[in-house]
């Protein structure tokens, strides 16, 4: 008898990239369990597809420590923890504040608590790894999100600083993608602008994340990496 392995926690699953990388995880017979914040369709799709679903504020140390309880009364180990979780707000005059202190709870305090507290439950796995999603802007700035760019590299910061201090037993690694999915909202004028600063210049998808995902965790010789996924944004 096969043992039931032990679930993988994904972030932020409710649409978009991590809910493709959670459908992505359940087809491969792989139990997940998943934040959200807003009651979405793709969240009762993943419920249907038998992943639990937990609520999630991130912007508050509160909340965090709250789905922190709520996850250790669903589970006594993960396989790994997804950090997709992540709010993407440019300055905005009057709300620099607010936005930078919720982007810093999003990206960097929520990770950082979740990995503190749930680290136990990754050790009862093997093998067993954390995944923090970042994005390539990190690598050079941006002029118009610096608040998101900043907690992002702080993120980065903390791929570092936890593979030092999990290995050997847990593996730390990071994806930093630029962009993969336009929103909605998106006019043709932008998305010609964001095509054409990568030297291969499509909108690929969600499945580059999860192949990304799937590498972290299929390899055994990889920790405190974080991989670029930018359709060759440097080069260009
Ligand atoms: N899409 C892209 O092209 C790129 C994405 N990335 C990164 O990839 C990851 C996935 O991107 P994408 O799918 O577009 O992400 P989304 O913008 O769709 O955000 C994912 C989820 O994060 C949740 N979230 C936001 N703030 C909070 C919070 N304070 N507490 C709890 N949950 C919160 C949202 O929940 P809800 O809306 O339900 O409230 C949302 O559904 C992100 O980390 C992103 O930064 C990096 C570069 C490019
Ligand atoms: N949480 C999010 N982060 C980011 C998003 C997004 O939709 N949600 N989108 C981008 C853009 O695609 C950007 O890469 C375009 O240059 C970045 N981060």
């Amino acid at each position: 008898m096969t043992p039931t392995p032990a679930p993988i926690l994904i972030t932020g699953a409710s649409q978009r990239v991590g809910l493709h990388c959670a459908l992505r995880l359940l087809d491969e017979g792989q139990p997940v369990i998943f934040s959200y914040r807003s009651e979405r369709p793709g969240v009762q799709t993943l419920r249907e597809r038998g992943a639990i679903a937990l609520f999630a504020d991130f912007s508050s140390e509160a909340g965090i420590l709250t789905f922190i309880d709520e996850l250790k009364a669903h589970t006594t180990r993960l396989r790994a923890i997804i950090h997709n979780a992540s709010a993407w707000e440019a300055e905005t005059p009057g709300e620099e504040s607010r936005a930078f202190t919720d982007m810093f709870s999003v990206h960097m305090l929520a990770p950082y608590l979740i990995n503190l507290h749930c680290a136990d439950l990754l050790q009862r796995s093997r093998p067993a790894d954390i995944v923090h999603i970042s994005d390539d802007v990190t690598r050079k700035g941006s002029r118009q999100h610096i608040a998101y760019c900043a907690t992002k590299a702080g993120l980065d910061s903390l791929t570092l600083s936890f593979a030092a201090q999990l290995a050997p037993d847990i593996k730390v690694n990071g994806i930093s993608p630029a962009m993969v999915m336009f929103n909605e909202g998106d006019d043709a004028a932008y998305r010609a602008k964001v095509l054409a600063k990568s030297a291969l210049g499509i909108e690929p998808g969600p499945e580059v994340i999860y192949q990304s995902v799937r590498y972290l965790l299929d390899n055994p010789y990889v920790t405190g990496t974080t991989l670029t996924v930018n359709g060759g944004r440097h080069i260009k």
